[in-house]
């Protein structure tokens, strides 16, 4: 096999979020967005190590996961829904396996039997998302100007959106307007590779409670004259929408990253908010504020955070990671009181209006990282949920959230592969899982949550069995940096690849780390101890590069 050969194969392993793999002469071939029992066609874009990444070209035959039709007219174009071949009840069926799989990959079953409670479905699955962030590009090499999604595979060409499948057709028809008026005034998409253009991102938010539109047009400041915001905003209140245009907002941004971030953002018409109910309770959403994206399908993952929280009557509860203060409210009713804390001064700011607003007086909203504020907070919370972002909690956040030594934590996650990373390290501190679920916030997508329980218990002495003999163990890792589980579970996340003990602790002696002084070497003189292959290495020391000890 050689690089930009094109192969065929049988998908029979699948990744989280959308990677297949088969194997070839001796190789594991990575296909991304390819699905498990479909045999594809890829071309091969890298060789490493008995592994090779293979870029889709085809899918030649279907799997028979596959009974369903695409509904969208973007589906194969687009990046976004790539599940649409598969029914609802297959696509719950193929999260559930990925999410508890993973699960099952790091959690002692045998040790501490858990609960799996399977997968809630979403109660909406077309026009689900109160939130899209739209971008400006050319919809091919040479234009036009589009305003949509990215291609499949493709980090400029975007897909013109007519007729997003889940997004309200309000929301299609405020991109449809959108892209014919920059197109009618000429306006450049700003090219984020020359950093030169106007045009950036078009974000719309609309209330699942009550159908109303925050329109947020995202543009550099090169050339802004030429922008007529004016008739902008005329022609879109002139739009025929089922819901109403509650506000418009034009943000200057001219930073080099390619995200929505502002400089500057101006009201244009209207509010900078709108509103949502989520069980019973309301919630001021304003731009920046992060906000769960499928409002129904969280008032079910909300539920059963609520029903794994249980008796909190005269429990401080602290709600890391709050974004607008959703969990805190839900929880405060039946608690002393709720401490959330959020990076976001924006969403701070709207989590402790909301609380006004749902006349709740013992919630205290506190803004910074989760990594710092912990060392300022002098309460000590009795209960702690967690929603982290995609890339789970800071290792070191997480070393102090365990030093609270509460008896029970709720983990929320939205990726399943960093809530593997983190539940070793909560097992490796007596933590164990009591119990789980996934939810799907996301039909059509590959994406899913996990909602997980962990309990510390009281430990039984008659269950610890001792395993090891200290001669063999790097006691390093109980002082400093990573634990060896840690490190093994960052490399497979990142990179698939199975690390050994072994392995690790050459690297870590390369780096001049200290590993046990009997670790390692054999007790036969003659013996040959394996040497870790580049590949394994170069991945060891990406994951001591990420937990700061090299
Ligand atoms: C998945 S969201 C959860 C929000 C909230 N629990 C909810 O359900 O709406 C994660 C939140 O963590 C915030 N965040 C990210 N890094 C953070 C940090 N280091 N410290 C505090 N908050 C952080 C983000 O701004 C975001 O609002």
């Amino acid at each position: 096999m050689k690089k930009h050969d094109i192969v065929e194969g049988v998908i029979d392993t699948y990744e989280f979020p959308n990677k297949g793999s088969f194997h070839m002469d001796d190789r594991k071939v990575t296909v991304k967005g390819a699905i498990k029992g479909q045999k594809v066609s890829c071309r091969i874009t890298k060789l490493k190590n008995g592994k090779a990444d293979g870029r889709l070209l085809e899918v030649l035959e279907k799997s028979e996961l596959e009974d369903a039709q695409p509904v969208c007219s973007h589906f194969g174009m687009c990046g976004g829904c790539s599940y649409q071949t598969l029914s609802y009840e297959n696509q719950l069926k193929v999260k559930e396996e990925l999410v508890k799989g993973l699960l099952d990959g790091v959690i002692d079953s045998a040790e501490h039997p858990y609960e799996w409670q399977g997968i809630l479905a979403s109660p909406v699955t077309k026009g689900y998302r109160n939130k899209m962030e739209f971008s400006f590009g050319d919809e091919y090499k040479d234009g036009p100007l589009a305003l949509g999604l990215h291609k499949k595979n493709s980090t400029y060409d975007i897909v013109q959106m007519d007729d997003c499948y889940i997004v309200n057709d309000d929301l299609n028809k405020i991109v449809k307007y959108t892209v014919e008026f920059c197109r009618a005034a000429g306006l450049p998409y700003y090219k984020k590779m020359q950093h030169t253009g106007l045009l950036r991102h078009l974000v719309i938010r609309r209330s699942a409670t009550n159908g109303d539109l925050l329109v947020n047009l995202v543009t550099s400041t090169q050339n802004l004259d030429a922008l007529d915001l004016d008739a902008f905003v005329r022609g879109l209140l002139d739009l025929p929408l089922e819901g109403k245009i509650a506000g418009i907002l034009h943000t200057e941004n001219d930073s080099m990253a390619d995200a929505v971030i502002s400089d500057r953002t101006n009201l244009l018409y209207g509010t900078e908010y709108i509103y949502e109910t989520v069980l019973g309770l309301q919630f001021k959403i304003s731009p920046f504020s992060f906000f769960q994206t499928n409002t129904k399908s969280a008032e079910r993952l909300y539920d059963k955070a609520r029903s794994y929280v249980g008796d909190t009557k005269d429990a401080v509860i602290f709600d890391l990671y709050s974004g607008t203060g959703t969990i805190a409210q839900l929880l405060a009713p039946v608690a002393k009181k709720v401490i959330g804390v959020e990076i976001v001064e924006e969403a701070v700011e709207a989590a402790r209006v909301n609380a006004e607003l749902n006349g709740l007086d013992n919630c205290e909203f506190i803004a910074g990282d989760v990594l710092k504020v912990i060392d300022e907070i002098e309460e000590k919370p009795d209960f702690i949920v967690l929603d982290p972002p995609r890339d789970g909690i800071n290792p070191k956040a997480l070393t102090k959230i365990i030093n609270y030594g509460v008896n029970e934590l709720v983990y929320i996650s939205c990726k399943p592969t960093s809530l593997a990373r983190d539940l070793v390290t909560l097992q490796e501190n007596g933590y164990y899982v009591t119990k789980a679920c996934a939810v799907d916030q996301f039909p059509g997508t590959v994406h899913v949550e996990t909602v997980v329980l962990l309990s510390k218990g009281e430990i039984d002495s008659k269950k610890v069995r001792v395993e090891f003999s200290l001669e063999d163990m790097d006691m390093s890792g109980f002082q400093k940096g990573a634990t060896y589980e840690q490190i093994k579970a960052y490399v497979l996340e990142h990179t698939g690849l199975k690390v050994s003990s072994l392995y690790i602790s050459q690297i870590k002696r390369k780096c001049g780390l200290d590993v046990g002084q009997n670790y390692n070497l054999s007790k036969k003189e003659d013996a040959k101890v394996p040497k870790c292959p580049p590949e394994k290495e170069a991945a060891i020391r990406d994951a001591l590069k990420y937990f700061q000890m090299i």
